[in-house]
């Protein structure tokens, strides 16, 4: 018995259809189209890539989307002056500044500086606190979007241990609060973990966030569990892999995503979601 993929493909093309429905709608009535202001600094080769497929998925759901290309040098203050900019544009309704920023950025800076209406990457301190406390607000479009993905399977997540492995702002901290706020029992691995293996062969869910080829050998997974894998590890051939050995998860795991194809597709989807919500917030 192998695992059931979950097709983050096909999901995030439903959402992008029921996005573009709603678009339509907006027109018609004379509402705002959402605007979604996409900031890249530098020559990050795989940020080029994330931001072409943003653009892209802001065309096709009839977003207006605004590109601004920055170079490697621009200052804290000229990025700072773009953002309260956009931040005081009424035709923008999502502010998205890609990851990461060159290193004589402060990017905290930066995110804390975009209106906490217009994040809709969801990392701004005040979205992540109302994620905390259960509130309504912004959420951080990878973790959102894994639950998407979730919700996609016959996961049962009330009680279910899940084992996120990874402690990052952007995926590790929100998907832990995320997997809680489903009443899932948290455990949060990280380079300091004792015991790995022993953890993630609790895992009824397991989410790897990690960075590294098939840092999870297959036979680690619980029989039956349902492993989202967050990594995408491109190889010198070119090809991309997760952070889960897959051949081997694939047999043991109940459902599991693939690399490409899973999560990456949901990430999209999700800012799209996020964008079309702090355009009815700000706009009705
Ligand atoms: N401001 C942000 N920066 C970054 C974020 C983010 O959510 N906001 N997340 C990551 C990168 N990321 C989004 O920007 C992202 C990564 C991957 C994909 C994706 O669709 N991947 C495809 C494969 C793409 C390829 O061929 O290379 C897949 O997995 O199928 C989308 C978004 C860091 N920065
Ligand atoms: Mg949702």
């Amino acid at each position: 018995m192998g695992a059931q993929i979950i097709d983050g493909k096909a999901i995030a093309a439903g959402i992008r259809d029921t996005i573009q429905t709603a678009v339509t709608e907006r027109r018609s009535n004379n509402q705002s189209i959402p605007g979604l202001a996409v900031v890249l600094v530098g020559d990050n080769s795989a940020s080029a890539v994330y931001v072409r497929m943003k653009r892209r998925d802001c065309e096709q759901v009839g977003f207006a989307a605004q590109d601004h290309d920055l170079p490697t040098s621009t200052t804290q203050d000229e990025l700072t002056a773009l953002v309260d900019e956009l931040n005081a544009d009424p035709a923008i309704h999502g502010i998205l500044v890609q990851l990461p920023l060159p290193d004589h950025i402060d990017a905290q800076a930066i995110i804390e500086r975009i209106d906490p209406a217009k994040d809709v990457d969801g990392f701004h301190p005040q979205n992540v606190g109302r994620l905390v406390l259960r509130l309504p607000g912004l959420r951080s479009c990878t973790p959102h979007g894994v639950m998407t993905l979730l919700e996609h399977t016959d996961t049962d997540l009330v009680g279910a241990h899940a084992v996120v492995i990874g402690q990052s702002n952007i995926v590790g901290r929100p998907m832990a609060l995320e997997l809680l706020n489903a009443r899932c029992t948290v455990t949060v691995c990280h380079s300091r973990t004792r015991d790995l293996q022993d953890q993630v062969a609790q895992a009824d869910v397991l989410v790897a966030a990690v960075g590294r080829t098939a840092f999870i050998p297959g036979d680690w997974i619980k029989p039956g569990a349902t492993v989202i894998d967050v990594g995408i590890n491109r190889q010198e051939d070119g090809r991309l892999v997760g952070d889960v050995e897959a051949d081997g998860a694939m047999q043991r795991a109940g459902w599991m995503t693939p690399v490409p194809g899973g999560v990456g597709p949901l990430t999209r989807a999700t800012l799209l979601e996020n964008t079309l919500e702090a355009t009815r917030q700000l706009d009705g």
